[in-house]
């Protein structure tokens, strides 16, 4: 069997169309990190839907094995004639998980159709091996969709650099800290507890020589009972003087690392060659804005807390814009949630807007 050329589109059924619009808003339940948001939907040939699945980030089962896990039992002899919809191309690689494309396999799946292709060398051939092995492998369905999906995570890939995150716990009035630099803690526990998970599923968590002299971080990922999570982040500091050798940084581990340069594209660059996937900013000022100027900012998560300062530090320092027109332009993100409440502090997610190619620093 072979393969039609991506991006040539096909007749798809109304319930195949339906199935993979499904696929899409599962795959928006999962968080973004060093993997990319993929749902997954099996129907059977009246169209109705047999199961959806999606993947919740890197180390868990990817969305196509946990669509196949929700099948309701009694119903698997079914699957040869059922049509699997997924929003990426089925990975062919063992990574954290086995293949996918082996999973489908060993389901008997019997057809299935992806929205666009995995561009990273270890995942693809799997929409090939599948069809090799007889499936009926389509493609062409919503692959501008899909590839918005992951407009950031994509450009990620092709930059060959981390998926990075900045996060910033500000007040109302858009400081990180004091007119003293004391800023612990601007948001309650809820939301604190919500910034340890992003650093639990992060590989490394980035803060400038400043937090350091300010704040003595530890920048471990912690569970509420303030214990260290399983596979804690690399720790990265980012600056030119000598991080003192007590500083709570520098743990015992060995999970540490200073990187004395004021270039955030080296600084990811290098992080990219020890295996980071996924990398936190977790500020100050001065790096946040430093990542920002370089359009190295794939994800923003912005915890509000109903606090006024008035006076102190600004969460973004001089981005180099002069004029409205040259704003820098965000959207809200869905995956996971745009806006909620986390005890008294608001949770907002945002994304840069896909395809801005005339931004600064580009
Ligand atoms: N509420 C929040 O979410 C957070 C608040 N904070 C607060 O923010 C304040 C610290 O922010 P800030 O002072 O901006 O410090 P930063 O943490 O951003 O560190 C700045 C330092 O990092 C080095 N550096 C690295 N990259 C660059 C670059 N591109 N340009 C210039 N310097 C660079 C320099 O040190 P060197 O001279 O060694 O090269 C510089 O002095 C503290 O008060 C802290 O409490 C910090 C983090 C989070
Ligand atoms: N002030 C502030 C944050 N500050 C961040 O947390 C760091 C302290 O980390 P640790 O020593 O591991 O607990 C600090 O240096 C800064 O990077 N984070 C938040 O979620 N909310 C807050 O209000």
């Amino acid at each position: 069997m072979s393969l039609p050329a991506p991006g040539i589109s096909q007749q798809f059924s109304t319930a195949e169309q339906r199935g993979m619009e499904l696929a899409l808003q599962a795959a928006g339940q999962g968080v973004r990190g060093a993997n990319p948001l993929v749902g997954a939907v099996i129907i059977d040939p009246r169209g109705e839907v047999v199961s959806t699945g999606y993947h919740r980030g890197a180390g868990t089962p990817h969305a196509e094995v946990d669509a196949l896990a929700n099948v309701p039992s009694g119903r698997e002899a079914e699957l040869a004639d059922c049509t699997m919809l997924v929003t990426l191309e089925p990975c062919n690689h063992r990574g954290r998980t086995g293949p996918c494309s082996g999973a489908i396999l060993e389901a008997g799946i019997g057809s299935l159709v992806y929205a666009a292709a995995d561009p990273t060398d270890q995942a693809a051939g799997g929409a090939q091996r599948l069809a090799a092995a007889g499936v009926a492998v389509r493609t062409g369905m919503m692959p501008q969709r899909a590839q918005e999906l992951n407009h950031r995570w994509f450009q990620a890939r092709r930059e060959v650099r981390p998926f990075t995150t900045l996060h910033i716990a500000q007040s109302v009035d858009g400081l990180i800290a004091a007119a003293d630099g004391t800023s612990q803690w601007i948001t309650g526990e809820e939301a604190r507890a919500d910034s340890h998970g992003i650093r639990s599923r992060a590989d490394a968590i980035i803060a400038g020589n400043g937090t350091i002299a300010a704040d003595n971080p530890r920048l471990t990922a912690r569970d509420r009972a303030g214990a260290e999570t399983p596979g804690q982040p690399l720790r990265v500091v980012m600056g030119r003087r000598k991080v003192p050798a007590d500083a709570a940084v520098r743990g015992t581990d060995g999970r540490f690392l200073q990187l004395a340069t004021h270039d955030p594209a080296e600084v990811l660059a290098e992080l990219a060659g020890r295996g980071v996937g996924h990398a936190m900013i977790e500020g100050g000022a001065t790096i946040a804005s430093a990542f920002l100027r370089a359009d190295l900012i794939d994800e923003l998560v912005l915890y509000l807390a109903p606090l006024m300062l008035g006076a102190g530090t600004r969460a973004v320092a001089d981005l180099g814009i002069g004029t409205l027109a040259e704003a820098s332009r965000w959207r809200w993100d869905n995956a996971g949630g745009s806006a909620r409440t986390l005890g008294a502090d608001l949770r907002l997610h945002l994304e840069p807007l896909p395809f801005r190619g005339t931004q600064k620093g580009k």
